[in-house]
């Protein structure tokens, strides 16, 4: 059956993927409220359609920190893609480059950086933890830079790793052939274990990540790149305003997909403050629960440049690899497409807040 909707390769993904890593995917931490709650605002926003305008043409091009995209769609970084696929990022970034659509590879990567990079026609921006090890953290940034990243991102709502019951049940931890290749294997062993009531995902944190990270660090980060710096996991107007005022290019919207706090705020909920509190030119993403091309609407109308996607990408790369995640780009451009058209607000440019009732 051909897919019609992205929901339809996450029937197939969950056939084809063992049941512990199905639960690493869809999982979120404690008893999933902000899981929950991240698709239920979108589920209960509604748009204000308005007609007689002529929508012959829609476009849903950008250009966000330089680069032009053909979508304000993008992929969300997201650990190890070769648990999904055999392939892993590789085929991820080809299938962003077909779409025109922004891919954020993760540290985690399980290719080489230059393997995505060779991959990729589009623009990649690199995800970053705050590794203890900050001289691993700083030859990793030379590397991006040189395979032409075009943005590091750095992650600041995993000081450590939240609760994952399911993933502590199962006992997960991340089978011995996949690899983040781009790190010191020794950086990387708790991964591949997991001691009682714990997953080697949250064990190597607990190792591997610096708790201290505060806003002065950033100048550390800066002194080693000249790319813009991204932070992902921002929620409220206060770190909004402290993102700006340390010179800061952009901010996502996240809460990790609820695999964080919960309880944590719906990112939809916490866009319009991040908004407010951010000077016009600086750049707000949202990721979390993002699943159709209403969705991205909703976003972009109150304020969001772009959205990022995670778990359907990882439906698609499961089903069917490149073509899956190609696939599940398109299905989303396409929606878009259709919303834009039936919103009588054919432009990125024409949403705003007016288009929206919560
Ligand atoms: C399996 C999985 C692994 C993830 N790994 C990372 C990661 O390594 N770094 C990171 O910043 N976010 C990671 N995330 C979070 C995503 O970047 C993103 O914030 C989240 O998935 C968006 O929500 P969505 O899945 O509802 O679209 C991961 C998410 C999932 C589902
Ligand atoms: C230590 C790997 C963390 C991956 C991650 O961020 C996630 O699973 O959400």
């Amino acid at each position: 059956m051909e897919a019609l909707e992205p929901a339809d390769f996450e029937r197939a993904a969950r056939a084809r993927l063992p049941a512990e890593t199905w639960d690493f995917v869809q999982g979120g931490s404690g008893a999933e409220r902000t899981l929950a709650a991240n698709r239920a605002q979108f589920e209960q926003a509604r748009l204000r359609p308005r007609t007689m305008v002529d929508v012959s043409t829609t476009d849903q091009r950008l250009t966000l920190l330089g680069s032009p995209l053909s979508t304000p769609i993008g992929i969300a970084p997201v650990a190890y893609h070769q648990l999904f696929h055999p392939e892993g990022e590789t085929a991820t970034a080809r299938a962003a480059g077909r779409a025109g659509a922004l891919m954020v590879a993760g540290i985690f990567a399980s290719r080489t950086l230059e393997s995505i990079a060779e991959a990729a026609t589009g623009p990649l921006w690199l995800q970053l933890y705050w590794l203890r090890r900050r001289d691993a953290l700083a030859a990793l940034v030379e590397r991006a830079e040189a395979v032409g990243f075009r943005a590091l991102v750095l992650t600041v709502d995993a000081p450590r790793i939240g609760r994952r019951l399911r993933d502590a049940r199962n006992g997960f931890a991340v089978p011995a052939h996949i690899r983040a290749v781009n790190l010191d294997p020794s950086l990387m062993a708790a991964s591949h274990r997991a001691d009682a009531g714990s997953s080697g995902i949250a064990d190597h944190a607990k190792e591997q990540f610096d708790p201290t990270l505060t806003w002065a660090d950033l100048a550390w980060l800066r002194e080693r790149s000249s790319l813009p710096i991204v932070l992902k996991g921002i929620l409220t107007a206060e770190d909004a305003r402290l993102a700006a005022e340390h010179g800061v290019d952009a901010v996502v919207v996240s809460n990790h997909g609820g695999r964080q706090l919960d309880g944590a705020l719906p990112t939809l909920s916490a866009l319009p403050e991040v908004v407010a509190a951010t000077p016009p030119d600086l750049p707000v993403l949202l990721d979390g629960g993002v699943r159709t091309g209403t969705d991205v609407a909703l976003a972009v109308a109150l304020g969001a440049r772009a959205v990022l996607i995670g778990r359907p990408i990882l439906w698609g790369l499961a089903a069917d690899g490149e073509n899956g995640v190609a696939r599940v780009l398109d299905l989303l451009k396409t929606e878009l497409d259709d919303t834009l058209a039936l919103l009588g607000r054919p432009r990125l440019a024409d949403l705003d807040p007016t288009a929206v009732v919560r």
